[in-house]
């Protein structure tokens, strides 16, 4: 897709602004692209290995940054609502230091079209089942977030915190704090305790790339985070990185895209599967290890392992599901079976689909309205679904 090479003022004073402060640009710059905002252009011809961006350590706003660590935040309040709140009140200073990073954000407007958290309730019971679920979490973490900041920071509105709190979702890297020692006061939990939701750190300029399922790869170290090139580049080409092993119902959820092109796309199965469990099958499983988390995939194999097992329990005597998952027998002489009992499912699930298209195209969207985006994404995506399910049933055998 054709990239504009000159976005605009806001962005050449940014790239300025972020070069002064500990941003190292080589090679490529932001460009503006249809369908998906802002993003990384080459400038120039790239080596594969040449280093894209460096972002150092100190120009890194996480919760262990002395700016916001002045705000004195209660241990209970989550990493994400401290960023949050922290990029709230720089929006509203009027002599905010980042204030030439906070111009080339996404608008509040932007965010409306874009992310399903704000779409109308009757476009968001449309999304996917998996979508749905991020959704509904994504909503609550929202909600125990501003509660839990609001007492402190009264001043601070509602929409205000809820677009500060998805600039975070949509452009923060995981980061490990590999600056601190393993004790520093500074750090959101002790070392051993910390998990991916206390490792978020805004990384200036590095936020500009779009996601790829293959793209270049971020590295963070001490010194800052990386990036590198993970192939040849021409001059002109769109760069981008991989934000992660993500199924276009978690980008859709949480990003407000999908890929046409995803190597790590798949489906959950656990709406079609788990209604069909009887309460003591359902125990089996769960002392088993095995409820819930079933998937279908677009490449090989079709069905997950925990799929192959729980379709067992539901088309065999206990036993066989019983050998399969201890390992003592594969599994194979039952294998058209348990895929007649699948393709069943799925044939009735392609129907479901058909009439969710339908419902979707129903939709009345004027022209260039943000109406429009959220139709077109949610046909994208059930099409998709469509091929997905339609494809499994055939590797299947039906
Ligand atoms: C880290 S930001 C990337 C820069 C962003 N495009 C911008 O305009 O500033 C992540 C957001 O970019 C958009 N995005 C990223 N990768 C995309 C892609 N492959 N296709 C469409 N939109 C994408 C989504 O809106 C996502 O929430």
């Amino acid at each position: 897709m054709a990239a504009a090479l000159d976005p605009g003022e806001e962005h050449t004073r940014f790239v300025d602004w972020a070069q002064n402060n500990g941003v190292e640009i080589n090679g490529i710059a932001p460009a503006k692209f249809v369908g998906r905002g802002m993003g990384i252009v080459a400038a120039k011809e790239l080596k594969k290995g040449d280093r894209l961006v460096h972002v150092s350590h100190k120009s890194l706003v996480t919760v262990a940054s002395p700016a916001v660590q002045t705000h004195k935040f209660l241990s209970r309040i989550t990493v994400h609502a401290r960023l949050a709140t922290h990029l709230a009140l720089q929006f509203e200073a009027q002599d905010s230091t980042n204030k030439p990073w906070q111009d080339v954000w996404p608008t509040r407007s932007d965010f409306e079209t874009i992310l399903p958290l704000h779409w109308p309730q009757e476009r968001q019971d449309l999304l996917p089942n998996a979508a749905n679920v991020l959704l509904q979490n994504q909503r609550t973490n929202l909600e125990k977030d501003y509660l839990s900041i609001h007492p402190f920071f009264p001043s601070i509105p509602k929409p205000l915190f809820t677009y500060t709190w998805l600039i975070v979702s949509t452009r923060t890297f995981y980061w490990a704090y590999p600056d601190l020692p393993p004790q520093h006061r500074s750090l959101p939990k002790k070392r051993a305790q910390l998990t991916a939701d206390d490792c978020y750190a805004m990384c200036p300029f590095m936020d500009y790339f779009n996601h790829s399922s293959i793209g270049c790869y971020p590295a963070a170290s001490a010194g800052g985070y990386s990036v590198t090139a993970d192939r040849d580049y021409k001059a002109g080409e769109e760069v981008y990185v991989s934000y992660g092993s993500h199924t276009n119902d978690f980008l859709l959820a949480e990003y407000g895209f999908i890929l046409e092109e995803n190597t790590h796309d798949s489906l959950p199965l656990d709406h079609l599967i788990l209604p069909q469990l009887s309460a003591e099958q359902e125990r089996v499983l769960k002392e088993d290890g095995f409820h819930g988390k079933y998937t279908l995939s677009p490449g090989e194999p079709t069905i997950c392992h925990r799929t192959q097992a729980v379709l067992r329990l539901l088309t065999l005597p206990e036993r066989r599901y019983t050998a399969f998952i201890s390992g003592t027998d594969e599994g194979a002489s039952d294998q058209a079976k348990v895929n007649d009992y699948l393709i069943g499912l799925l044939v009735k699930y392609e129907r479901q689909i058909m009439g969710i298209l339908e419902e979707v195209e129903g939709i009345e969207a004027e022209p260039k309205s943000k109406w429009v985006e959220q139709k077109n994404v949610l046909l994208r995506r059930w099409k998709q679904i469509e091929r997905i399910v339609k494809g499994a049933v055939v590797v299947l055998g039906g």
